[in-house]
């Protein structure tokens, strides 16, 4: 559990359309349900519709690598900005007119519950906000484990709005918005066990001081889930100019379902791809056409579980699932969605990374779609999972990420399978997890090996989720389709 209070201003906002209406402040809300204004709803600051300046060329992006302390509560260091960037004086000084709000974003994942609460400045009327800074806090484990007890799951929820209530200024409470989205965790139970959980969450809303907008609590679609991520990743790293067309790609591998998202350059990628697996939306004045999609149950948790032969398999606990990518004397029950498993490697078998590799093989091949363009030479930021196995096995430092290839996973995968005793104490699973990334990056996806990923968790200090990119679809409808 950790508190993270992250200062940020990555970019400034021309106003465009304030001559209509200088005075005010607090434009509408654009999103959600823009035509039916709710009875006292709160009025926001329009988000960008213009920043700048933006870098035309990816660099090894030292800023987006940080070392950031684990616990960095209450005051934030001061970001060194580079010096294309303009700082925005502090909310707090006397002699500054800046306007302040807030918007609070909750992440229901399927290992973890997650608050995002982010603070905007509205420098003065002609001018838009920027993002000054995100409070973060995490609990696990997530909203799918309470399906059972749907009253305990809320109270993982009301325990985070505390923190949303010590940050954001009482004041402010009544035009913040508060939102959840649940990913695969949600995604996974039946219907009737996820509902229970969201009206839960819906209540505990309604009985916090914050502003609870219409369908504030759902789950959401796989497909907005990595369009929103690509958002948050390209606006951070500051690929959303008016002027270029340069983006990044993302990869995020959650607990219950893993995303990839990228801009394509080639028609042939388009017109190849499952057309569910393209999205469009609007941005700052622009058009974008992604190829987007969501594997649900290739999360690194449930792909355990199904290259175990456990996912789905309910209700068995006689039986235990065994795998050569596990240690051979291993044996532990293992609970993912509030399902306990019994797991073991093969105590009188063999283990090791090829065996493993055949074993993942069968949870990824003719499951993944395999884009056309992506044996090119796009850059893509890998995060979530990607990011936190890359740290255990020691192929990056927790606090500054960094660039690592393909082949740097399947390096290091067949180190730790093949010496599993050398790597158990780090965890048992450490194998499997790190076969079944490099079966993904290389089977899955088709990426070569010589295909480069930059690690982070966060960029400039902000994490990389999709919530800040859903907090921008709240404030300003991105049209998703
Ligand atoms: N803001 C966030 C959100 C998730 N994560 C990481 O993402 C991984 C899994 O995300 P998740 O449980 O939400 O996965 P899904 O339910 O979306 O599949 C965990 O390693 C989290 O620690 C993160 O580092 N920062």
């Amino acid at each position: 559990t950790y508190y993270r209070h992250h200062r940020y201003v990555p970019h400034f906002y021309r106003y465009r359309e304030h001559s209509a209406n200088a005075e005010n402040l607090l434009p509408e809300v654009s999103n959600p349900e823009p035509e039916v204004p709710q009875p006292g709803v709160p009025t926001y600051p329009k988000i960008p519709e213009v920043f700048h300046p933006a870098p035309e060329v990816i660099h090894p992006i030292p800023e987006a690598f940080h070392p950031v302390p684990e616990v960095v509560h209450p005051a934030p260091e001061p970001y060194h900005l580079p010096e294309v960037y303009q700082p925005v004086p502090e909310a707090s000084s006397p002699v500054n007119t800046s306007r302040v709000f807030y918007g609070i974003m909750f992440d229901a994942g399927s290992t973890g519950s997650r608050i995002h609460i982010y603070k905007f400045i509205q420098k003065d009327p002609v001018e838009l906000p920027v993002l000054d800074n995100e409070m973060y806090h995490a609990v696990k484990p997530g909203l799918s484990a309470y399906k059972d007890n749907p009253e305990e799951g809320g109270n993982t929820i009301r325990q985070l709005l505390k923190i949303a209530k010590k940050t954001v200024p009482e004041e402010d409470w009544k035009r913040t918005p508060v939102v959840l989205k649940a990913t695969a965790g949600l995604r996974l139970l039946p219907e009737d066990k996820a509902n229970a959980l969201l009206k839960e969450v819906r209540e505990v809303f309604n009985e916090s001081p914050f502003f609870v907008p219409n369908n504030s609590v759902s789950i959401m679609n796989g497909a907005k889930e990595g369009v929103l991520a690509w958002v948050t990743v390209n606006f951070l790293t500051g690929h959303l100019y008016s002027n270029t067309r340069k983006t990044v790609g993302i990869l995020d591998l959650g607990g219950g379902s893993t995303q990839i998202t990228f801009l394509p350059r080639s028609k042939k990628t388009i017109e190849s791809a499952p057309p569910s697996y393209i999205a469009n939306f609007n941005l700052f004045d622009h058009k974008y056409q992604l190829y987007t999609h969501s594997y649900l149950g290739n999360g690194l948790y449930a792909a355990r579980l199904a290259t175990l032969g456990a996912l789905g398999a309910d209700g068995l606990d006689w039986k235990v699932f065994t795998s050569s990518c596990l240690p051979k004397k291993f044996r532990e029950d293992v609970t993912f969605g509030g399902t306990t498993y019994k797991v073991s490697g093969i105590p009188d078998g063999y283990a090791g990374y090829k065996l493993c590799y055949y074993e993942v093989m069968k949870v990824i091949k003719g499951v993944v779609d395999q884009p056309y363009e992506v044996k090119g030479s796009s850059v893509f930021y890998a995060f979530s999972y990607y990011f936190d196995r890359a740290v255990e096995s020691g192929l990056i430092d927790g606090s500054r990420g960094g660039a690592l290839e393909v082949r740097d996973f399947k390096k290091r995968a067949k180190e730790v399978c093949n010496k599993m005793t050398k790597y158990r104490a780090i965890s048992p699973f450490l194998c499997m997890d790190m076969t079944y990334i490099t079966c993904l990056l290389k089977e899955g996806f088709g990426f070569k090996d010589s295909t480069v990923l930059q690690l982070a968790k966060k960029v400039n200090n902000v994490e990389t989720s999709w919530a800040l990119g859903a907090t921008f679809d709240f404030f300003r409808n991105l049209n998703i389709h």
